[in-house]
């Protein structure tokens, strides 16, 4: 046996299932000055409402995961950022029952304007360590981790 297979064999039961589609996703942990992350709920009617996420959607094919945040923010929350203020913190890949999330983290402390919802989402500012007491989507969990070591 191969050091490569003792590997594997080391994690029993974690390999994912296989054949879901990919989607891409890239979000945000915008800081304040008080370091405090803004998260927002998740309109009825969608995958996973009601629970918080970070503010964030699907990178469309050719679009810099960057710009496609760039442009989330401005179509969730009416705010203006640019590549150049969103630091890269991570990504989760998670399996949904009908597609694997790969989401990209990113954190973010320059924007202009105001976030509001503009669909009229619930905003709410949130110390890193109060987020483990909020109802988010099951693959957020290790984006706390991430975002406790990094903040
Ligand atoms: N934005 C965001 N999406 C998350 C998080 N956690 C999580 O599992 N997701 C999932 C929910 C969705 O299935 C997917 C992102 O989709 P989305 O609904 O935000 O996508 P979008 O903004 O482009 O919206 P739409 O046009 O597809 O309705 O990722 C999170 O913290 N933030
Ligand atoms: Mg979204």
């Amino acid at each position: 046996m191969n050091d490569a297979h003792q590997a594997v064999n080391l994690c029993p039961g974690d390999e994912p299932p296989s054949g879901l589609p990919i989607v891409l996703v890239s979000a945000v942990a915008l800081v304040d000055a008080d370091g405090r992350v803004l998260v927002a709920q998740r309109p009825e009617g969608k995958h996973l409402a009601g629970l918080w996420e970070f503010p964030g959607g699907k990178v469309e094919p050719g679009e810099p995961p960057e710009l496609a945040l760039v442009r989330e923010l401005k179509e969730e929350l009416g705010i203006d950022t640019a590549a150049s203020c969103l630091a890269p913190c991570g990504f989760v890949s998670h399996a949904y029952e009908k597609f694997h999330l790969v989401m990209l983290i990113f954190a973010c402390r320059k924007w202009n304007g105001r976030p509001v919802g503009q669909q009229g989402q619930p905003l709410r500012w949130v110390r890193v360590p109060d987020l483990f007491k909020l109802d988010m989507p099951p693959a957020d969990r290790p984006v706390l981790g991430l975002l406790q070591a990094l903040l």
